[in-house]
């Protein structure tokens, strides 16, 4: 497991100009939705595209909500966290104060989906964000919208172990 340190000392790292159409990079390697070493994890991977950040995505038994759907709360997990790398562009942390799905239509199982997020508007330290998710090509099937808080780096000590 990455220690509050590692991550501390590859944030400079992270918080750099990438390129249109780069991978960003996971938030942590145990990240539930984008760290690869996390078993129970949705191993989201995120590209920047302009001012948005992509993925295509599916969801697996390990999310099952109703057999054969996703979980509502997993869908709303890759929705925050693909929120998460929005963060990248914006170029500080910053974390969800508030999130808010739409749930359109059931999200299957073993279905591919593209999501996009994007800031729709900045007022000092409140990100506004909206994200949504679709087959390709197809009706939307789940919507988000969110306030995002930026925070310092101080904020995380908050998770260091006691
Ligand atoms: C150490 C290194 C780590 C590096 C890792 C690698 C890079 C990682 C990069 C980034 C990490 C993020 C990865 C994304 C992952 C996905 C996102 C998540 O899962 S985040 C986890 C879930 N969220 C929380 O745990 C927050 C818990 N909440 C808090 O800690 C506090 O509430 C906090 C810090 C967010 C805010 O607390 P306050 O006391 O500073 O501020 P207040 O009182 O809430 O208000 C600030 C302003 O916001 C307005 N506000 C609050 N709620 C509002 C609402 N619903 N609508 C509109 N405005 C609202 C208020 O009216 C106020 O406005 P006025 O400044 O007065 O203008």
């Amino acid at each position: 497991m990455t220690s509050l340190d590692e991550l501390l000392a590859s944030w400079n790292e992270k918080f750099r100009a990438y390129e249109d159409g780069a991978r960003l990079p996971p938030h942590h390697d145990h990240c539930l939705a984008c760290g690869p070493d996390n078993p129970h994890g949705h191993h989201l991977t995120v590209q920047r595209r302009g001012d948005e950040v992509h993925a295509v995505h599916v969801f697996d038994e390990r999310h099952v909500g109703a057999p054969g759907i996703a979980h509502g709360g997993a869908v709303a997990t890759v929705l925050d966290d693909l929120f998460g790398f929005l963060l990248y562009l914006t170029g500080s942390p910053a974390v969800t104060r508030k999130l808010e799905v739409r749930y359109d239509s059931p999200v299957i199982l073993g279905t591919t989906y593209e999501l996009a997020a994007r800031v729709v508007r900045t007022e000092g330290r409140k990100l506004f964000v909206e994200a949504d998710m679709s087959e390709t090509g197809g009706p939307t099937v789940a919507f988000a919208s969110a306030l995002f808080l930026r925070v310092d780096v101080t904020h995380f000590d908050q998770g260091r172990p006691r």
